[in-house]
């Protein structure tokens, strides 16, 4: 029975790796997939990994109809064997309905890549259709993890290197590169810095002095207290405590500062 699946996860998690993975063995069978994306890191037409690896997409703009377009490319000829849809959290939900007529109507298996919720936990339109849709959802085997060590299952959002929790919805970027081990607050630029720009206080700039946007992905314990790697690191180092009888700090009374309030886990 052909299928409509939803491979999700945070970002950089291997979701595109994954997808060009089934993308290699089944055309490595003689099989011709239809690869769909929208708004990859790569550049428009462009399904890319971490890994280095890409290949042409389709790019499914706003409005593209994924289930008009099969039918026509199958109607002039073309073959299809199965869907790959890349970055469907982008997708609008009338879309994902497209994706699901495809599995129903047409005979294909459709696998569809992306990140479940946003910089603020909430759900993307094209992954709340797709949880409603899917006739399975598969969370990647390979873990990505929290700086604290935990698996990650939140994405945030940082302007300037700060963590914010407003801005818009859609804004493209990679996670940050920490540097020798190191967690950095540079993070790639985004696409459209002007858009997320809200909350920012500073930090780290863009050639044109802009805040750059970065995404750094969480456990839900630190993306709740915004406490991302650098956050953690300045909590950790800094001497501004809470006064103490207008005591200075010791190492203690900074560690115990620096430690959340159930003390349990930094
Ligand atoms: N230099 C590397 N060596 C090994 N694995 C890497 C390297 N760089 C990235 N990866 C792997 O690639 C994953 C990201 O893959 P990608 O398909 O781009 O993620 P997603 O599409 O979910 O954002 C990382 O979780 C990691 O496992
Ligand atoms: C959390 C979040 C992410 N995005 C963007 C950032 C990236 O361009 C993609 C995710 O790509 P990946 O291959 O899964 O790393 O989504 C966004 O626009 N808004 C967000 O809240």
């Amino acid at each position: 029975m052909p299928e409509l699946v939803f491979f999700s996860g945070t970002m950089d998690c291997g979701k595109s790796t994954l997808a060009l993975q089934i993308e290699h063995n089944r055309s490595a069978r003689g099989l011709q997939g239809m690869i769909f994306t929208r708004d990859d890191r790569a550049g428009e037409g462009r399904l890319s990994s971490r890994l280095g690896l890409e290949t042409d997409a389709i790019e499914a703009h706003e409005g593209f109809d994924f289930y008009a377009y099969l039918v026509a490319q199958l109607s002039a000829g073309s073959r299809a064997d199965y869907v790959i849809a890349d970055e469907a959290q982008f997708l609008a939900a009338e879309q994902i309905d497209q994706l699901a007529r495809i599995v129903d109507d047409l005979g294909l298996d459709v696998f569809a890549f992306g990140i479940t919720t946003d910089f603020r936990s909430r759900l993307f339109p094209g992954s709340q259709r797709l949880v409603e849709l899917a006739d399975r959802i598969e969370v990647l085997q390979v873990e990505a993890l929290c700086w604290c060590g935990a698996r990650a299952t939140h994405n945030a959002r940082t302007v300037g290197g700060r963590m914010v929790v407003e801005g818009a919805q859609v804004v493209v970027g990679d996670v940050h590169k920490p540097a020798h081990g190191e967690g950095a607050d540079d993070a790639a630029p985004a696409s459209e810095p002007d858009a997320a720009r809200d909350g920012t206080e500073g930090g780290a700039t863009g050639a044109d002095g802009a805040a750059e946007v970065g995404y750094e992905v969480l456990c839900r314990r630190h993306h709740r207290r915004r406490m991302t790697a650098s956050a953690a690191r300045a909590a950790t180092l800094s001497p501004e405590v809470l006064p103490v009888d207008g005591a200075q700090p010791t190492t203690r009374t900074r560690a115990v500062v620096a430690a959340p309030a159930n003390g349990l886990h930094p």
